[in-house]
């Protein structure tokens, strides 16, 4: 039998983050293994986009080491992380006066050389990407005239045209309608099904409950709990988590979490 000795997509080993001089997360340990979706939840201000952001490479830890593909980031060739790991911000910069194809097509810039031009492939990437949104016949349309679901999407599309195999999602779902919010779901649970690894931080935790294989819920104040996520999400922890009662409802072979 062949082995897969490829190293886990994200580590984090006794992994503190700070903000100013606050602990938000102490002495994390987790590991996104290939096919792994793993959720972060937690209320408002708990550290969700810090931890991110830091898991992104693009903040430092005040203690304990991140690897992305087996190396910390520093170990990395300048500029080569961004093959391996893709980041959906919270909020999307302003793309003024660019079109739809162009802005896609800023995924691709990791792996073009200093005065390269996209190539025909770039294009075919990118516009698949977009058809993959529901954004095919979009490509002409200037940025500022999309709604904003419509540019979540392309943001998404620019994320997908990456094609990292690490995909680290801040709120995916904001400003998406239900059809879109489950067929984005949809899309990174296919990648995860072939082989990426997907962390993203969302608000709703029965979709959470859908689309997860492991959860990672914070208590804002330091602690957490990490595991599989039919261990993590229990009325137990997330009333706790989120400082509100919840109630457990089955419906068939799921669980639905209800505000009491
Ligand atoms: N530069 C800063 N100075 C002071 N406090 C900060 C700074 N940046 C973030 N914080 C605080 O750190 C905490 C964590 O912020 P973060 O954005 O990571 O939370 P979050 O869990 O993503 O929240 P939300 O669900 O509201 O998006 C918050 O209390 C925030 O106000």
């Amino acid at each position: 039998m062949k082995m897969d000795v490829r190293p886990p997509v994200l580590a984090a080993e006794q992994l503190t983050v700070h903000v100013g001089r606050r602990d938000v997360l102490r002495e994390l340990n987790i590991t996104v293994q290939p096919g792994d979706t793993l959720v972060i939840l937690g209320r408002n201000g708990a550290g969700k986009t810090t931890l991110l952001h830091t898991l992104a490479g693009l903040r430092d830890a005040a203690r304990g080491v991140v690897l992305l593909s087996g190396q910390p980031y520093a170990a990395w060739p300048r500029g080569h992380e961004a093959c391996l790991r893709g980041l959906l911000a919270q909020s999307q910069p302003d793309f003024f006066s660019a079109t739809v194809l162009e802005t896609a097509l800023v995924g691709r810039h990791p792996y073009l050389g200093r005065w390269d031009w996209e190539s025909p492939e770039d294009e075919a990437i990118a516009l698949a990407a977009l058809a993959s949104m529901g954004l095919e016949g979009f490509a002409e349309r200037q940025v500022p005239t999309l709604s904003g679901g419509e540019r979540q999407r392309l943001a998404i599309a620019a994320l997908l045209a990456q094609r990292p195999r690490l995909y680290l999602l801040d709120e995916p779902l904001a400003h998406l309608d239900l059809h879109h919010q489950v067929a984005v779901l949809d899309h990174f649970g296919a990648l995860a099904a072939e082989g990426a690894g997907v962390v993203m931080v969302l608000h709703d935790i029965n979709l959470a409950a859908r689309y997860a294989s492991h959860v990672l819920l914070l208590d804002g104040a330091g602690g957490h709990v990490f595991g599989a996520a039919h261990d993590v999400l229990t009325t137990e922890r997330l009333s706790s988590a989120f400082g509100h009662p919840l109630r457990a409802v089955a419906d068939g072979a799921q669980t639905l979490f209800i505000p009491a």
